[in-house]
């Protein structure tokens, strides 16, 4: 799927393939730049948000972190929230879940769905099947990519509002795509998804309340928009490696679990095992190991959002490289918005001084032609 096939395309999904490919152009940029840039070197935190006092009734106190999270969108990026109210329980569950179903059934049994049978991703990947960054397809010296994953996204099954029976796919199709293993396979696999994603999906609308307050805009602007929201969630597997490997600028590693790539969506939450691996690119093109913080998911910025801020908010390169002799598992989940809504550069974000750099986009077209590129063409 790498190369697309040969098809007509709308004017919303040449747009969505023309900003696939700038947002190559722009990683490509950046990694020619690594390491070279160390002189001077601007400081690079990923700040910690206690969200706690965002669920008080008092506008004021939501209003409170909202700055905090304006700040941390403008400059890393990335930020780790804590007093999220999602139970260590629900997390520690979904870790177990990945363990159970990545590396403890038969390869055999996984291939049954594999992502290859789906339009969307979704079901079984394996390490070899795609890169995170398309152009590692074509680079002559790309490591392999080690991790391993299951990707299902969005179904009203999975929400607990019930969503409002638009789901639309990301071509527009009025289909359910997800695929899953048998329940004989690994047992309460759909129910412990269904708690996680429950969760995190509540928890994603609550950020976004907060991310339009961080915007000036109403704190409901968005709600219209994540009635029947995209979600594609994963859970990945990075192997402990044999021969692990510090991380050296001046070195190209031979293993890498995920190639480095920005987000594509909104805004992704993370859950990560206790193992790090997890590695920013600062604005000097330093890979910078992400912090672990107790009990926290990270938040990143992901390019959708950064372009319907005009560029105001940070999507930030990242990629993951197992350096322990601990196996690594996490559970990213990348929020979108309705993949059938329509949107324009924020009015907050434009002015005379700075107009709108991006023509309109199709949310699910966007990030469908991003996810297609990273598959192997079969
Ligand atoms: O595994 C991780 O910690 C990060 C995964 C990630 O960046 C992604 O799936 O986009
Ligand atoms: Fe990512």
């Amino acid at each position: 799927m790498a190369t697309a096939a040969v098809m007509s395309y709308s004017s919303t999904q040449t747009e969505a393939r023309q900003a696939s490919q700038a947002s190559q152009v722009y990683l490509n940029s950046r990694l020619a730049n690594g390491g070279l840039n160390r002189s001077n070197p601007t400081p690079f935190t990923v700040p910690e948000i206690n969200i706690a006092a965002s669920f008080s009734s008092s506008l004021e106190d939501r209003k409170g972190i909202a700055v905090q999270i304006h700040e941390a969108c403008t400059t890393s990026g990335f930020f780790h929230i804590t007093g999220h109210g999602v139970s260590e329980e629900i997390r520690q569950a979904i870790l177990a879940l990945a363990k159970r179903y990545l590396k403890d059934v038969p390869r055999s049994k996984k291939e049954a769905i594999h992502v290859r049978n789906s339009k969307y991703l979704r079901g079984y990947e394996p390490a070899d099947y795609t890169y995170v960054n398309p152009g590692d397809w074509e680079a002559e010296d790309a490591a392999p990519e080690t991790k391993e994953g299951f990707n299902w996204g969005y179904e009203a099954g999975l929400d607990p509002t019930g969503g409002d029976g638009q789901y639309r796919e990301l071509d527009g199709e009025d289909v359910n795509g997800n695929l899953w293993p048998s329940e004989e396979d690994v047992p309460g696999f759909y129910e412990i998804i269904k708690a996680y994603y429950g969760e995190v999906l509540g928890l994603a609308r609550h950020l976004f309340r907060l991310f339009a307050l961080s915007l000036d805009l109403p704190e409901e602007y968005f709600d219209p928009m994540m009635t029947h929201p995209g979600g594609i969630a994963r859970l990945l597997y990075y192997p402990a490696p044999s021969n692990p490997q510090p991380l050296d600028p001046k070195q190209k590693d031979k293993e890498i679990g995920l190639g480095a790539h920005s987000d594509y969506e909104c805004f992704t939450i993370l859950l990560c095992s206790t193992a790090p691996g997890l590695e920013i690119l600062s604005p000097d093109d330093q890979w910078i190991p992400a912090p672990a913080v107790k009990g926290s998911f990270i938040i990143n910025v992901a390019d959708f959002l950064m372009r319907w801020t005009n560029g105001v908010y940070k999507s930030t390169v990242h990629r993951v490289v197992n350096r322990t002799r601990d196996e690594r598992y996490s559970v990213p989940f990348f929020f979108s918005i309705n993949y059938d809504q329509m949107v324009e550069t924020l009015p907050s974000c434009v002015s005379a001084d700075n107009p709108s750099k991006y023509p309109p986009i199709k949310a699910g077209e966007y990030v469908l032609e991003r996810l297609r590129a990273t598959a192997r063409d079969e």
